[in-house]
């Protein structure tokens, strides 16, 4: 079987797959204006997709997340699925959404073939919820979970960002929420990203401040599979769920990086912070360019650095994670 490996010894078995820009929420952190189209040319269609997803298969990729900004948006996403979930080696299919459409339209991408699900709910806490995402939503999105947690997936995650002084005291809250639910939180350090500098210094909350809290409450570091990606998972005997922890600011986080990531206009981007990206959608219009394309990705690896340079302030080209997918 197919294996990327990088010069740092790093595999790559997870594609993250931008399939729109558009967003519905307005993020304080993200997209405090909303999405603001930039009259480019549109996302990558079915077919592109499809002819994608068959390129990073046949290099190993065996686990592929759809996002966005909000993935929910395209009206195709469950064909989109059912595509990825067709291509040959794809093992595991997640998305990654903020929340809103579940009850609508979860059950239908479940029956596509997506096999897991994250959910992004910075608060327990409705008003909240509607301040921090600009979206008055928080019922449907609670909804939408506790209907995804019937339906046989093999994880269901809530991502939460951590921001000092909007919802950096609700691990109490978040506990009991836990306690019967088999569901896994993961708190999200916030990064900084080109347009969020001012916001990043009001509101930036170290990760490991929290952690101390969780070991001290007797929550306990669960041991990680070698290809488990750069979150750290708490667990505690008497509760169900498990508390994550995505922190990019932390030693070492990128040595565990397993993941590449293609932008809704089909450009290979090699780092969430990467300073380039690497056109690929001329290698999409027709299944010849198979071979082209899968020589590309593997070539292109080469030039992956071994981190981010978050800690000298680089954001590299991503001015906020919607235009990537996160
Ligand atoms: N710096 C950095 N942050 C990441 C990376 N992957 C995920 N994150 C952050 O974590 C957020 C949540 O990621 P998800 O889309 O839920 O995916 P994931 O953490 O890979 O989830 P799993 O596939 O379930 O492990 C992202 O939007 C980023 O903010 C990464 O490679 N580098
Ligand atoms: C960019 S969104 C895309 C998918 C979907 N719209 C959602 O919100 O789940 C993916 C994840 O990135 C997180 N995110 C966005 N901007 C961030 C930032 N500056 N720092 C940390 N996480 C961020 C969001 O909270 C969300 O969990
Ligand atoms: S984090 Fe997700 S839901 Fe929020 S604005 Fe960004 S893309 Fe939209
Ligand atoms: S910041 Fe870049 S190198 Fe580090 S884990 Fe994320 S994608 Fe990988």
């Amino acid at each position: 079987m197919a294996t990327l490996v990088d010069g740092f010894g790093r595999t790559f078995p997870y594609l993250r797959l931008s399939l729109t820009e558009a967003c519905n929420y307005r993020c304080s952190y993200c997209l405090p204006n909303g999405y603001q189209a930039d009259g480019r040319p549109g996302f990558l269609t079915l077919e592109e997709v499809r002819r994608l997803v068959r390129g990073f298969a046949a290099v190993g990729m065996r686990k592929i997340r759809l996002t966005g900004g909000e993935p929910s948006l395209r009206k195709d996403l469950a064909s989109i699925i059912a595509a990825v979930s067709a291509q040959p080696g794809v093992q595991k299919i997640a998305l990654t959404t903020n929340g809103c459409l579940l009850p609508r339209h979860v059950r239908l991408w479940r029956e596509a073939g997506l096999t897991a699900l994250n959910v992004s709910l910075d608060s327990l806490q409705s008003a909240r919820f509607a301040a921090i995402t600009g979206h008055d939503r928080f019922d449907e999105v609670m909804e939408g979970i506790e209907i995804a947690q019937t339906l046989g997936f093999d994880a269901v995650k809530l991502n939460a960002v951590l921001l000092r002084g909007l919802n950096d005291d609700e691990l109490p809250a978040w506990m009991d929420f836990l306690r019967g639910r088999d569901v896994s939180l993961r708190f999200i350090e916030l990064m900084r990203t080109g347009d969020n500098q001012a916001y990043f210094e009001r509101h930036h909350y170290r990760a490991e401040a929290l952690e101390q809290q969780l070991v001290d409450a007797g929550w306990t570091l669960r041991p990680r599979a070698a290809d488990a990606g750069p979150a750290r998972e708490y667990a505690h005997p008497d509760f169900r769920g498990r508390i994550g922890i995505i922190a990019p600011y932390s030693k070492d986080f990128c040595a565990g990086c397993n993941r590449l990531r293609v932008t809704a206009r089909g450009d290979l981007r090699l780092c969430l912070f990467g300073d380039f990206g690497i056109p690929l959608r001329a290698l999409l219009q027709s299944d010849d360019d198979h071979d082209a394309l899968v020589a590309r990705i593997a070539t292109q690896l080469g030039l992956k650095a071994a981190g981010h340079g978050l800690h000298q302030g680089n954001t590299g080209i991503t001015p906020h994670l919607a235009s990537i997918g996160g």
